[in-house]
């Protein structure tokens, strides 16, 4: 039988390092991660970063330091949980907070701007000698088909045609990457799930659109090219090829963890049903999830 992912890191069987695929990094004299503001020269990175096991993501700044602040106190850490220190605070790109072994970083919205931040974060867990390190991206999403408030761990992050690849131009051409995720790691989650009451959570595939309005069918956009029959035509297309959310970062999340050699997991609260769309309902849910994530987080902790 398999052993689970807690067990394994738990007997140390085996360990990862973060691998940073770029041969010019080794040549450079210093790296300045300028969107954090941190650099290997300015900053001891393997004394600030090296303990981190856990890095958890997402993109709003103030959610981002209310899970730090959470963290702390379910860790029962030393101090006052309303002083942590934003360690980026030298820039108003993205905020990052480190809370015992886990890291809790903002990207804002959307595929470039989680990308950016990715880069610096991969080089900082290099820089620090992390290992072991397993990322989470925990978002709010679009539900296909679910009841507002559940809980979808993806297994794979697919794009607009719903293929598990994220392409990314360099130098003029496309290079195409695979978004596949750790299944085993995903079952492990689902099964900590079933250990928290009322978290409804499903393991499927979660699409990554470029866009909030069109690109996820939305009517209600400055632009609508299409009618309400084929948004629901696309949507049911998506469902049928096993989409039950719809964010904005996940394939490029996937693919740069699986590239670099870091388990990554993406998991997201269906703020609504694209089906059936309930703001203020949604809202409720987006908060109380929040908190039933950190379960899951600190559940992984121990
Ligand atoms: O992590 P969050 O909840 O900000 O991610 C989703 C995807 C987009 O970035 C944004 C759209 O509202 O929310
Ligand atoms: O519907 C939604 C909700 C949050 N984030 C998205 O990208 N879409």
């Amino acid at each position: 039988m398999r052993s689970s992912y807690s067990q394994r890191v738990a007997s140390r069987v085996w360990s990862f390092t973060v691998q940073v695929k770029n041969p010019h990094l080794d040549t450079m004299e210093e790296d300045i991660l300028y969107h954090f503001s941190l650099g290997t020269k300015t900053h001891n990175l393997p004394e600030m970063f090296g303990d981190i096991k856990f890095v958890c993501v997402g993109g709003s700044a103030n959610r981002m330091r209310a899970f730090a602040q959470f963290i702390h106190q379910e860790l029962q850490l030393p101090g006052n949980s309303e002083e942590i220190r934003d360690i980026c605070e030298g820039t108003d790109r993205y905020c990052m907070y480190k809370v015992g072994p886990v890291l809790s970083i903002s990207h804002g919205m959307g595929v470039p701007s989680i990308s950016i931040m990715l880069h610096e974060l991969i080089k900082l867990l290099h820089h620090a000698h992390c290992r072991d390190v397993v990322l989470f991206r925990i978002g709010t999403s679009g539900g296909v088909g679910l009841a507002p408030g559940t809980v979808v761990i993806s297994s794979k992050a697919v794009d607009h045609s719903f293929h598990p690849q994220f392409e990314q131009v360099v130098l003029g051409k496309v290079i195409t990457r695979s978004t596949e995720l750790d299944e085993g790691l995903a079952n492990e989650l689902l099964q900590y799930s079933t250990e928290l009451q009322d978290l409804p959570t499903v393991i499927g595939n979660t699409m990554c659109t470029h866009d909030f309005y069109e690109g996820q069918g939305r009517l209600d956009g400055a632009l609508c090219s299409f009618s309400p029959e084929e948004k629901l035509e696309y949507l049911r297309k998506a469902h049928e090829a096993g989409v039950r959310n719809i964010e904005m970062e996940s394939t490029v999340f996937a693919a740069m963890c699986r590239v670099c050699g870091l388990k990554g997991i993406v998991l997201c609260n269906a703020l609504h049903s694209v089906w059936c769309r309930d703001v203020f309902v949604a809202l409720q849910h987006r908060r109380l999830t929040v908190g039933q994530i950190f379960t899951c987080g600190t559940t992984f902790i121990h």
